[in-house]
Order: C-alpha cells, then sequence, then structure tokens
C-alpha cells in the first residue's frame, strides 16, 4: 500500500503571474518627485516672498517640526513602535544648538544643528534598549516615562543664554525670519533625500520587514537588536535637527515646547495623518504648529487640539488604518486569519484516493484535533523562545504515543542531479540527536539525519509530527538539544546567525511585507547584494512581477513564489522551506514546485522540503524523511518509504485515532 494523492491539474500550464501595468521610468521618476521638489520650491520661494511675517513665523515653525514627524515615520511608521518621547529628543537637539550658542563653539548654526542631532543619538539608544524586550502599550509606557523624565530634567535646565538674553545666532545669510524658512526648508529637504537613501539600503528594507515579522526579518539574516537600535538612534537624530531648527526660529525656547504632552500630540497627529510618505510627514509636520494657532482664530482653546487628534487617533487605530494600521496586534491578527484560511485550504488540496492516501488526508485534517493546531503549533508567531519550559495543552498524544518505530541516524541516500556551488563543495545539513521539549511533550525526539548534498529531499509526517518544530529548532528559533551541523561546521546561537552561515528558512505563515517593493523583498530575503540584472533574472525565473511592484497589489499566491525566490537568490547553502505551497491552488502549487525542483542545479543550495502534497512531492524530491511523534520513522527512496509499512501505519494511525 503507497501512499498516493491526486491533485487535480497536476499537468497544466504554469500560470500567467498577475502584472501590474507598467509606467515608463521617466513618469514614474516624474510622479515620485514631482510633488516633493514642487512643494520644496513654493515654500522657499512663494512663500517668503508673498506670506505676512505672521504666516511666515507659523508656517516656519511647522517646517522645524517636520523632522519631528519623520522622527516618527521612521520609529512608527517603518519599524511599527510606539514612541511617545521624540520631543524629548528635540529637545536634546535644541539645548544642545543653545549650548553651542553661548559658548561659541567655532562652524555656526549649521554645524551646531548636527551636533544637536548626533547628541541625540545616544538617547535614542537608550531608550531603544527597552524596546529590544518590550512590545506594545508596555513598550509606550516606558517611552512616555522617559518623556516625562525628561521634562523634569530640563525643567531645572535653563535655555543656555536666558539669563544673558542671548539668542541663538542664524547664519549670516539666513538671519530674516524668511530667510530662515529657506535655510529650514533646504534641511529638511536634506533630511528627505537621507531618509529616502536610508529606504533603499538593508536597513531600511529591514525596518518594514520587522514591523512586519521579526521573526522572518531574523530568517533573512537581519539582526533585529541592531536593526531596532538603529532605528532609535535615526529617528534620535531627525527629531532632534527639527529641536535645532526650532532653537534658530525662535531665538530661546522653554521646556513646554518640548514637553510630554507634545510628544503626545504629534503622535496622535502622526497616527492619524500618517508620517512613512513624505507628503504625509510634510502635512503632519505642518499640522503639528498651524492647527492650534488656526483653532486660536476661532477662539476655541488650544488645548481642543490634542483631545481632537487624541479621539482621532483612537479611531484610526481602532479602524486598523493610518500610522498603526499595522501594528504588531493588526498583522498578528491577519496572519493569524491567513494561516487559517491557507490551512482549510490546504487541506481540501490534500484530497487522496488509495485507502492509505485517504488516511493520510484524514490525518492530516486530524492533526488540528491530535496536534491542536491545524497549522502546527509551532508555528511562527507562537513564542518559542525557553520553549523547554512551555507545556502544550496537548502533551499527552504526543508523549503517550512516542514509543513507535524509530530510524536515528537515517542518511538519505538517493541523489538528484545537481549543480555543485561556485566553490565546488556540495553543502550539507547534519542534524544530530536533536531534541525540543515543550513542558511534557517531546515534540522532536533525538532526531538525527544527514541531508543530500545539493538535491530536494521532503520532510513528511501528519500534522503534529514535529516538522516545523525541528525546523525551528535547527534555525535557532526553538531552544534544543543536540546538535546542527552545516557542512560539517555546528551552528549555535541566534537565528540571524545561522541565516548568515548559510541555513535559511521560510515560515509556514507567509511572511512578505506588504509594504516593500519586490526588488527591495528580494534583495532583503536574499541578504546579500544582487546587481539590477540579477534580481530581473530571479524575478524572470519565479515569474514574478517587476522589482519596482509594490507587493501589497500582488495576490497571495504570487507572494508565496517571491518569498521562494527571495531565499533562493541568496544562495544559501541549505534551505528549509516549510511549506511554501500551503494553501494554493494545484497550478500555481505545480509552478513553485517546478521552480524548488531546479533551485539545487541553479544556486547549488540544498533544499528540505516540508510539503503535504504527495504529488509535489513525487515531482521535486528525490529522497524523503518521513516523522511521527517526533521522531524519524523512514528514509531514503521515494518509492520505498511511501510503501513502508510503519510510514502506512503513522497516517492510518492517526486516521483511527481521530475516529
Ligand atoms: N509552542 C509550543 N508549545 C507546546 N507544544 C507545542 C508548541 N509547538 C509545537 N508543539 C507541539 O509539538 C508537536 C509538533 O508540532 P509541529 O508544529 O512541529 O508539527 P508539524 O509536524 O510541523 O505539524 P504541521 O504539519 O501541522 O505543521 C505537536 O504536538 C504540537 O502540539
Amino acid at each position: 500500500m503507497s501512499i498516493e494523492s491526486t491533485v487535480p491539474g497536476a499537468a497544466a500550464p504554469a500560470p500567467d503571474r498577475p502584472r501590474t501595468a507598467e509606467r515608463p521610468l521617466w513618469q514614474r521618476r516624474l510622479l515620485s518627485f514631482g510633488p516633493p521638489i514642487a512643494v520644496a520650491l513654493i515654500l522657499f520661494f512663494l512663500i517668503p516672498g508673498v506670506a505676512s511675517s505672521y504666516w511666515i513665523f507659523l508656517i516656519t515653525g511647522g517646517v522645524c517640526t517636520i523632522p519631528v514627524m519623520q522622527s516618527l515615520g521612521v520609529i512608527t511608521g517603518r519599524v511599527g513602535v510606539i514612541a511617545l518621547c521624540q520631543m524629548s529628543f528635540a529637545m536634546v537637539g535644541a539645548w544642545t544648538v543653545g549650548w553651542c550658542n553661548v559658548h561659541g563653539v567655532p562652524g555656526g548654526f549649521l554645524a551646531w544643528t548636527v551636533v544637536g542631532g548626533l547628541a541625540a543619538i545616544p538617547c535614542g539608544l537608550l531608550i531603544g534598549l527597552p524596546a529590544l524586550r518590550l512590545r506594545g502599550a508596555r513598550l509606550a509606557i516606558a517611552t512616555f516615562a522617559f518623556a516625562t523624565g525628561m521634562d523634569v530634567v530640563f525643567g531645572n535646565i535653563q535655555f543656555p543664554g536666558t539669563d544673558q538674553f542671548l539668542l541663538v545666532t542664524r547664519p549670516a545669510m539666513f538671519e530674516s525670519d524668511g530667510a530662515f524658512l529657506q535655510l529650514s526648508v533646504l534641511v529638511v529637504a536634506v533630511l528627505f533625500v537621507l531618509l529616502a537613501l536610508i529606504d533603499r539600503t538593508r536597513l531600511g528594507a529591514s525596518w518594514l520587514e520587522l514591523r512586519y515579522s521579526e521573526r522572518g526579518a531574523a530568517a533573512h539574516g537581519t539582526n533585529v537588536a541592531v536593526s531596532k537600535l538603529a532605528a532609535f538612534g535615526i529617528a534620535a537624530f531627525f527629531s532632534a535637527i527639527g529641536g535645532a531648527l526650532m532653537a534658530g526660529q525662535s531665538g530661546s525656547l522653554t521646556t513646554t515646547s518640548f514637553g510630554s504632552q507634545v510628544s503626545l500630540t504629534y503622535f496622535a497627529i502622526a497616527v492619524v495623518i500618517g508620517t512613512r510618505q513624505w507628503s504625509a510627514a510634510l502635512m503632519a509636520g505642518l499640522a503639528g504648529p498651524l492647527m492650534p494657532s488656526l483653532i486660536d482664530k476661532l477662539h476655541i482653546s488650544q488645548s481642543y487640539v490634542t483631545v481632537l487628534f487624541g479621539f482621532l487617533a483612537v479611531f484610526t487605530i481602532a479602524a486598523g488604518k493610518g500610522q498603526m494600521g499595522q501594528s504588531e496586534i493588526m498583522i498578528a491578527r491577519k496572519q493569524a486569519k491567513i494561516a487559517r484560511l491557507e490551512s482549510e485550504q490546504a487541506r481540501r488540496v490534500a484530497v487522496v484516493t488509495t485507502p492509505a492516501g485517504a488516511a493520510a488526508g484524514a490525518a492530516a485534517t486530524a492533526g488540528g484535533a491530535v496536534g491542536g493546531s491545524a497549522s502546527g503549533t509551532a508555528d511562527d508567531d507562537a513564542d518559542t523562545t525557553g520553549a523547554t519550559g512551555v507545556t502544550g495543552a496537548d502533551g499527552a498524544s504526543a508523549t503517550g504515543t512516542a514509543d513507535r518505530t524509530r530510524t536515528a541516524g537515517a542518511t538519505v541516500q538517493e541523489r538528484r542531479p545537481a549543480a555543485a556551488r561556485p566553490d565546488g563543495t556540495e553543502p550539507t545539513l547534519q542534524v544530530r540527536d536533536l531534541s525540543v521539549r515543550f513542558g511534557a511533550v517531546t515534540a522532536v525526539d533525538s532526531v538525527s539525519f544527514t541531508l543530500q548534498p545539493g538535491a530536494v529531499t521532503a520532510l513528511l509526517g501528519p500534522n503534529g509530527a514535529g516538522k516545523s518544530t525541528l525546523i525551528n529548532a535547527a534555525t535557532g528559533f526553538a531552544s534544543c538539544t543536540g546538535q546542527v551541523l552545516l557542512n560539517g561546521r555546528e551552528l549555535t546561537g541566534s537565528p540571524h546567525r545561522r541565516a548568515r552561515a548559510g541555513l535559511r528558512r521560510s515560515f509556514q505563515q507567509l511572511r512578505v511585507p506588504p509594504t516593500l517593493t519586490v526588488g527591495s523583498f528580494l534583495t532583503t530575503a536574499a541578504g546579500r547584494k544582487l546587481s539590477a540584472a540579477e534580481i530581473d533574472d530571479h524575478l524572470a525565473w519565479f515569474g514574478c512581477p517587476p522589482a519596482h511592484v509594490p507587493i501589497g497589489t500582488m495576490d497571495i499566491a504570487s507572494r508565496r513564489l517571491l518569498e521562494v525566490a527571495g531565499l533562493a537568490a541568496g544562495e544559501p547553502g541549505v534551505l528549509l522551506l516549510d511549506e511554501p505551497a500551503a494553501g494554493q491552488g494545484a497550478r500555481e502549487r505545480e509552478l513553485l514546485g517546478a521552480r524548488i525542483a531546479e533551485i539545487p542545479a541553479r544556486t547549488g543550495s540544498t533544499v528540505l522540503l516540508v510539503e503535504h502534497d504527495m504529488d509535489l512531492v513525487r515531482a521535486v524530491c528525490g529522497s524523503l524523511i518521513v516523522m511521527d511523534f517526533g521522531r524519524v520513522i523512514a528514509s531514503g527512496d521515494p518509492q520505498a518509504v511511501l510503501s513502508d509499512p510503519a510510514v502506512v501505519t503513522a497516517y492510518v494511525g492517526a486516521e483511527a485515532a481521530v475516529e
């Protein structure tokens, strides 16, 4: 008896990938650079020439606030972290400029502004440290506590020069209010360019990935701690530049302009208007000082602005829109929903015909009941840190029957034709005596195997067999005992280190941030510099849309392809793919299977594929490893393994357990 599946349309032609209408490059450039340049020109030439001194003063205040909004655009808009202390950094910048002014530090106002920005970076890193451990409301409280602490500290330090009635000296060419507005516009324009350049780097892309999935980013080799700290440092720099400009505008300041309540109001404005896009940062910046003045003109108390934006921010967050629309909680909810839909669809796809095959299908369905979760409780967002201390609700089912036949130390023999890597080596992964425990549950029980170098091997097993947990443990996402060796060298430490060493993985749940473009995701996931030609080549190979297309416009099936394309583009030594075709239709599965089969030959990577679809497995994999109840029960040639009584029993047993 062997396990067979009847996925319809296996021989159907590959589907056409959806592509968005393409504009010529010059049109795209004009559309993205034209409007900000036009606004900058209006602010630079028109306003100083035609506006009254009152309006020039108000608009300059708005322009000086833009860097604070850009700072929120970095920390909240990009990384997705709530930060309620951005005006404290602005205060550091303003006070530094005041101090430099009083002490006659050489270089003048612009040099002092840069010094102010740099001085705020350590403060940003300081508040960033707790952010590595805290999330959501706790982090918000920590940042607000920092802001109120800074209120107290700076409340006791008068603005430098106040005693001597010494105002901050503006540069000679920009002494008048109109000219200072022009200087502020220039500085802010430079900051916009700087931010656009950062956005194009791996760091910028990693921020968007962090916001969507920290685990996904780590699996691509991003050092989550460094990336987050960099965001806090750079955000503090931007805010402080804003504060420095405010010092130049007013000449002398008080702490009330930078208090924690102002931080709170600006955060609310940022949530409502947004700050990640240049236009939103501009509008939010101008709204900060302009709205209170306009409301004042209507003889309404200015404090109502805070109340108004506070209410709007709450509604915006509740509606899942605006700056926090993709906050951690929202994303977690969306991911859970996608996972549910995908696992339901996967079960529908895994229809089987033969008695044993039917058992396999039933087992796949039953896994949810037996294992407690259809898509695996060791799922990607489950907190697997300190995994050994966690007790699964379903522990009894896993441990009670874990005495099945065990094939430890199995070495998969079958080879598929594959290309050697450029250096002539064929990378391999050795797992030795690996165990993972969740309290009383032994999810992975002394598993040992060696992957066939330069080939695609399937990792099979009913739901709850321990496949995802094994991958989590090997890639550093779950605590384990035993050894994992890549090319003979033991891998230890955090996920990003293992990823950089050449062990890459995908997750059952899709981890492709919709806010990135196709090209920036490919580069981020690859974890190495790719030339434009390489990017195009990889995208064409997987039938993905062109590099400039935003991922948010693509369907889920295309995103799945892109995810694997990105990992393959990294040419890792070993690639672990955890159900990459989950939730896809037959034609998409066939296309993905064909591409996965080509990976070893094109990139020299060794691939381990977790998959329930037997047609896909047969088409793609030269050898199999089958797990059940945390143990390897069979491995080797597909035909022999699928006919193995232990394998058949594993699936039939699962069916019996359901009945
Ligand atoms: N964080 C956790 N806490 C407690 N038990 C867990 C945890 N993660 C996984 N388990 C348990 O470990 C066992 C193995 O789960 P795992 O998700 O690795 O199986 P799987 O073979 O990947 O299943 P699927 O095919 O559904 O993805 C199951 O019994 C599961 O309930």
